[in-house]
């Protein structure tokens, strides 16, 4: 179970409570500067908030930086001031936190690098990759502070657009990736701006506007009514494989 009760930051986030029974993917949508940042860093205990996030009966605004890392991870949306390192060297800073060994993490270390497509990259300077390599370095780095094989303490994902930038192969992976996670009992909240990516693969709807919660629930409450009220476009309902697609075809006033 995991709870956010009456979260808020003075100014930016109305006080907001969420609450989610099981582990699911939650499409965290809302216009540019609705306050979805904002909803992450303080869920993420990295920004001053009142109100609570209970993981079962712990919160985790209660707990010191260190001890809330081993139970949560975040991927910001702004890279943080870039150093020269090699690349294997971001990624090696998520397994810090846990502390879990190398050939202990070998096998989810493969299994990401993998994925990400990450290997051939590894021995290069992280800051000369381009901003989508980045993003997967950054990515993975997350994921292996808190994949539950290596770090059974862990319980909640926080991603701010981690998909910006990426191109689709990419963005399927990542996808593809947090459903394991899901899977594996890792709650993910996941701010998004591709309403058919969300469609197309969350579980679970909170949308935003003005830093006051809007709507919250299955993902059918995401309809051309949301789009035109919230996000100022017109729409044209499409159907394909069963899934209920949206193509922006001007703006409401
Ligand atoms: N450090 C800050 N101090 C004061 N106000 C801020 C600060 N950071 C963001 N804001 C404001 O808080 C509001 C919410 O910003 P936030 O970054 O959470 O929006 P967002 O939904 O993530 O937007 P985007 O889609 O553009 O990334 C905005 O009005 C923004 O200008």
């Amino acid at each position: 179970m995991i709870e956010l009760d009456g979260l808020e930051v003075a100014h930016r986030l109305a006080p907001l409570s969420l609450r989610w029974e099981q582990p699911a993917l939650v499409a965290l949508i809302g216009p540019n500067g609705s306050g979805k940042s904002t909803l992450l860093h303080a869920a993420g205990g990295v920004l001053p908030a009142r109100g609570k996030v209970l993981i079962e009966s712990t919160d985790l605004l209660a707990l010191d930086v260190r001890a809330a890392a081993h139970i949560r991870a975040m991927l910001p949306q702004r890279l943080p001031h870039l150093i020269s390192m090699p690349t294997q060297e971001v990624v090696r800073l998520g397994l810090c936190v846990h502390g879990a060994s190398e050939s202990a993490a070998l096998p989810v270390w493969q299994h990401l690098m993998a994925r990400l497509e990450l290997t051939p990259l590894l021995a290069r300077d992280f800051t000369l990759l381009s901003g989508g390599e980045q993003q997967r370095v950054l990515i993975a780095k997350t994921m292996l502070q808190i994949w539950p094989t290596l770090n059974p303490a862990a319980r909640l994902l926080l991603l701010d657009e981690p998909l910006a930038g990426l191109d689709w192969h990419h963005q399927l992976q990542v996808l593809a990736l947090l459903r394991e996670l899901v899977e594996a009992g890792i709650h993910v909240i996941c701010a998004l701006h591709d309403f058919n990516l969300a469609l197309g693969h969350a579980d679970a709807l909170v949308c935003l506007q003005h830093g006051t919660l809007v709507r919250a629930g299955a993902m059918t409450q995401l309809d051309g009514t949301l789009l035109a009220d919230v996000f100022k476009v017109q729409t044209r309902k499409l159907q394909a494989d069963g899934l209920q697609l949206y193509l922006p075809i001007g703006i409401t006033l």
